[in-house]
């Protein structure tokens, strides 16, 4: 009898096209997602050679990162930049055929929350996209992650990727999330428990039954930020949530199509006894809401804690890397974190810019108002998350408190269109990054939970959503 496997080893051996001697495998690829920043040279390179895209129907396009999230971007686009990469994407989508969604579309969004939403994103698959936050479809027991421009290219042209095995490495959350605790808080623990280099060379399988308590959107914002623990994939096994996600999603099976194919799902689980190099357990009940205090995700603290003293690191290099995260954070040890005062809030990105995002922001702001302080935004992930926030009237809500109401793309996650911080803002941010300059030049970046961020926005500065009414 073969020895029993965890769900990554399925995954990875269900989809071998060819193994060499030393372990180097070629892939084969079930998904490819393209945005425009990752692209274009991938699309130049297939042109220059005179090559096609190999599976046209198994690609999908959209732009994210560049678009302007201003109610007038229909007009088109001013920056340069921006318009010459979103119309660079437009033009080789078309010419080698691939499905895509420009800013016009209603589809169109961050590509991690595209993928799911329409069904392109299944269990059991391999999906790539040259984005490292392609981890965010391990929730559906997809092993999925980034990959580099070259990369994007040899997939585009032969549909397979070459690839070596990594370790198998387990994260247990047991018990239940106290109330006011999210998955956001679940993944920035675990990040700062294992350190942003914690899961190099592995791929994480997040289990026990806090995981398995969570919604969908709870495990994708989960498998979104396994890249931030040095990771190469996350990955959820699929249940009857996934199965009921996925149902009646443009592109997903339907029919007897789709009962044969959760009968395949179902085998994708990690079978009793499977190895695993690394395991790390955690308590759900102890959980605190989290927040981010330095330039790494790694530098987590308890919303009841304070700002920490870098000077009890016994690591030379690691203490004065954390007192420069002090000083660009603008931020003294033993601060009290509910002292700390934000200029902005963005509410948004492939972590936290889904529907149930938006609703939990909403419980939170319903009828009081941003402080005169702060200036807060919230960002769609997609036009679809759009338009269903706005059936639900959530739209009124968060402009009846003062917040701006936007355009879906990846915004001020990165600041690579309008949407960024000024120099020395400090910001409470739903996304996944702190590093320096990652909201803008100088900004201040806290990572949090949705309901954090919308506390915050009101109180004017951090406070703790299990007693904020
Ligand atoms: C621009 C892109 C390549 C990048 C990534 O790979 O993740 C971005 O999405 C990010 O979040 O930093
Ligand atoms: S929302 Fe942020 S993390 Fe996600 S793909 Fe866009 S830039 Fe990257």
């Amino acid at each position: 009898m073969s020895a029993p496997r965890t769900l990554y080893d399925k995954i990875f051996d269900d989809h071998i096209v060819s193994r060499q001697e030393d372990g180097t495998c070629l892939l084969y690829i079930d998904r490819h997602l393209v945005h425009e920043v990752t692209s274009p040279q991938a699309f130049e390179g297939l042109r220059m050679a005179g090559r096609k895209v190999r599976a046209p129907e198994k690609t999908l396009a959209v732009v994210d990162h560049n678009v302007p999230t201003s109610p007038d971007r229909h007009e088109g686009i001013k920056n340069e930049e921006s318009r010459i990469q979103v119309e660079a994407l437009a033009t080789n989508a078309a010419e080698f055929g691939v499905e895509y969604y420009s800013e016009k579309d209603v589809r169109q969004g961050i590509v991690h929350i595209v993928g799911p939403e329409q069904g392109f994103t299944l269990p059991g698959m391999t999906i790539v996209c040259g984005d490292s936050h392609t981890s965010t479809h391990g929730a559906f027991g997809a092993l999925a992650h980034g990959i580099g421009t070259s990369e994007v290219e040899h997939v585009l042209a032969t549909q397979t990727l070459i690839q070596k095995k990594a370790k198998n490495m387990l994260v247990r959350v047991d018990g239940q999330l106290p109330e006011g605790v999210t998955a956001k808080d679940i993944i920035l623990a675990i990040i700062g428990e294992i350190g942003t280099a914690g899961g190099t060379g592995h791929v994480i399988e997040f289990a026990g039954e806090a995981i398995r308590s969570l919604s969908m959107e709870g495990r994708m914002t989960i498998c979104n930020m396994t890249i931030e623990g040095g990771a190469r994939a996350g990955l959820i096994a699929p249940d009857e949530k996934t199965f009921e996600y996925i149902k009646g999603k443009p592109r997903a099976p339907k029919g007897q199509a789709l009962d044969m194919a959760i009968e395949y799902w179902k085998t994708l689980y990690t079978e009793e006894g499977a190895h695993f190099d690394r395991v790390v357990v955690l308590d759900a009940a102890n959980l605190p809401p989290i927040v981010s205090w330095g330039s790494s995700p790694e530098d987590v603290v308890s919303i009841e804690g304070v700002v920490p003293n870098p000077d009890a690191i016994e690591d030379e290099t690691k203490r004065t890397s954390k007192w420069r995260a002090l000083d660009y954070m603008g931020l003294k040890p033993d601060t009290k974190i509910t002292d700390i005062a934000i200029d902005r809030v963005f509410i948004g990105s492939c972590t936290n810019g889904r529907i149930e995002d938006l609703r939990a922001v909403a419980a939170v702001v319903e009828g009081k108002q941003v402080a005169s302080t702060v200036s807060a935004m919230i960002v769609p992930g997609s036009g679809l998350v759009k338009e269903q926030a706005e059936a639900e009237g959530l739209d009124k809500i968060f402009k009846a408190a003062g917040f701006d109401w936007r355009e879906p793309g990846c915004s001020m996650c990165l600041a690579m269109n309008d949407d960024r911080l000024k120099p020395g803002e400090r910001c409470a941010s739903t996304s996944n990054r702190n590093f320096e300059g990652r909201q803008g030049f100088k900004g201040r970046t806290h990572l949090v939970s949705p309901a954090m961020a919308a506390a915050a926005a009101i109180a004017g500065h951090f406070v703790d959503i299990r007693t904020f009414n």
